[in-house]
């Protein structure tokens, strides 16, 4: 049953690498609005592809951080224009693609207290907010030495895994900071503070600095993951202070404090409307996407992610454990694969004329096995396992140059072979009763979808919605806020009790 038209409406953002998107929901869990902004086809002027600049070593990969502003004032404006009635909201979240930060300039604080909300975001932040206008995200792979340096002063690959869950990474935020500071002093200088994508988000809302939270937080190369605070160890080895230019941080689930002055006057917002952390957009796909024990569940966004709940962290050379967004005691596990929907959509369009209609007709056509021709398609760096290149074979295993009739089928087959591969290095095992529970764009289609459930032998389940990370910020909003009544009632009681003293010595 719809709720009334007054009830509460909580909202979930997030900031992912192609796109802008939200989805609303009333108290009952009801989707009631979603919509989203384009980054390449809304926003052209930033001139990016797939929402991100490549740059010529093709290891460099950033996105402006005042598109994502921009897109967020296009977003707010177009859910005015469609009635959504901003006074309902209790409480907002979000999520953003994992490991990219933010560089906010000194004196950005004092800008973000006092937004006239005559002026978008945007015109508002563009003149001096940021010491880095374009800063790197998950897709770069340009920080190796600086990886080095850091396991070299961890004690090694395995140690620093165990600290902080992953062995160093080139795209986790300490070692894009590392290079930085090494490359870029004078901006690193300049800088007042440092956001990954999720928290700079929700510093807009917030309209001052919003803590990293632990879950998003996992993915730095900074954090200790048991401790929950930062490793004392990898900050040094980062940059000095760094504590003070993270701030600390905090528990997924928490409010971090009403939205600012300028979302009420300017979109007319409750001053009630509470800010809950943003997380990043895997952590709030668990989130969105229910998980049970034994569920595994793969993305099929830009990234390709296979991602489960787990209890105890079993930290490895290859994966990552994050703080789990939900249970403070809890982890997940994650693999993620780079070459995913846009190595897709590379084969679609050589393949089959750019045309999504035709690469299902290609997957429908081919048989299971694919007559033995496979494909290893890592058009870019690969994250998991680090390789580079296209590995064409044909059914004898040569090694052979093209595969063009079986091509769509060899990579999709190829693709989640290697996804099921390393989910099983890392512990992971296919057993009777297993959920492969699939999001993001690309599961959509349903042939690639049967093709995964093959792969796995495994059911496979989508969500109607394909933004789970959008679905997962509205729920954590309302958790967040639910946790923190609950919170200040426990406080209360405890407060008001009466002890009376009842047996004595
Ligand atoms: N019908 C389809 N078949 C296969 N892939 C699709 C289809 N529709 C969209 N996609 C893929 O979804 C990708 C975007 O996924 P999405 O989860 O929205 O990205 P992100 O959240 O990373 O910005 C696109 O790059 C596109 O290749
Ligand atoms: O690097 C990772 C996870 O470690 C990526 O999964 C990013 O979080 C980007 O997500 P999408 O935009 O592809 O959803």
């Amino acid at each position: 049953m719809a709720a009334a038209q007054d009830s509460p409406l909580y909202l979930g953002f997030d900031f992912s690498t192609q796109q802008l998107k939200v989805v609303v929901i009333d108290g009952d869990l009801n989707v009631v609005h979603q919509d989203n902004v384009q980054f390449d086809s809304e926003l052209p002027e930033f001139r990016t592809l797939g929402g991100v600049h490549v740059h010529a070593d093709r290891l460099t990969v950033t996105s402006p951080v005042l598109m994502w502003v921009k897109a967020l004032d296009l977003l707010l404006d177009k859910m005015k224009r469609a009635g959504l009635v901003f006074s309902r909201v209790r409480a907002l979240s979000g999520s953003g693609q994992q490991h990219g930060s933010v560089f906010w300039r000194r004196g950005a604080s004092e800008t973000l207290q006092h937004l006239d909300p005559n002026q978008d975001l945007h015109q508002l932040l563009q003149v001096c907010a940021f010491s880095v206008s374009s800063g790197p995200v998950w897709m770069d792979s340009s920080s190796s030495r600086q990886c080095d340096e850091l396991q070299a002063a961890a004690g090694g690959a395995v140690r620093l895994a165990e600290i902080t869950g992953s062995r160093a990474y080139e795209r986790f935020t300490g070692n894009q900071i590392s290079k930085l500071r090494q490359t870029r002093p004078q901006d690193f200088q300049n800088t007042e503070r440092i956001s990954l994508v999720s928290s700079f988000a929700a510093s807009l809302f917030l309209g001052g600095y919003a803590a990293i939270d632990y879950s998003d937080g996992s993915g730095m190369n900074l954090l200790d993951i048991r401790t929950r605070t930062w490793s004392g160890i990898c900050l040094e080895a980062t940059a000095p202070h760094l504590d003070r230019l993270l701030g600390a941080p905090v528990p997924s689930t928490s409010v971090l404090g009403p939205v600012s002055s300028y979302f009420v006057q300017r979109y007319g917002f409750s001053e009630g409307c509470r800010v809950v952390a943003f997380t990043g957009d895997n952590p709030a796909s668990l989130a969105g996407m229910r998980l049970q024990p034994g569920d595994i569940a793969v993305s099929l966004g830009t990234s390709d992610t296979v991602f489960l709940w787990i209890q105890q962290p079993r930290p490895a050379l290859e994966g990552h454990v994050f703080c789990n967004p939900l249970d403070w005691q809890a982890f997940m596990a994650l693999l993620c694969f780079k070459n995913g929907s846009l190595t897709r959509e590379r084969i679609r369009n050589k393949s089959t004329g750019g045309s999504w209609e035709l690469f299902s007709v290609a997957l429908r056509d081919t048989p299971l096995g694919n007559n033995g021709h496979m494909g290893f398609y890592f058009d870019s760096v690969e994250i998991t396992p680090p390789a580079v290149g296209v590995h064409l074979f044909d059914p004898e295993d040569n090694k052979v140059s093209e595969t063009p009739q079986v091509e769509v089928r060899a990579l999709v087959e190829g693709q989640f072979l290697s996804r099921r591969l390393h989910a099983e290095r890392l512990g992971y095992s296919i057993i009777p009763g297993t959920r492969v529970m699939a999001t993001g764009g690309a599961s959509s289609n349903k042939d690639i979808l049967q093709v995964l459930s093959d792969v796995f032998n495994a059911p496979v389940y989508s969500i109607d919605l394909c933004s789970s990370a959008c679905l997962g910020s509205a729920y954590r909003a309302l958790h967040g806020i639910l946790l923190d009544t609950l919170i200040c009632l426990i406080n209360n009681v405890q407060t008001n009790r009466q002890f009376v003293l009842t047996v004595q010595l």
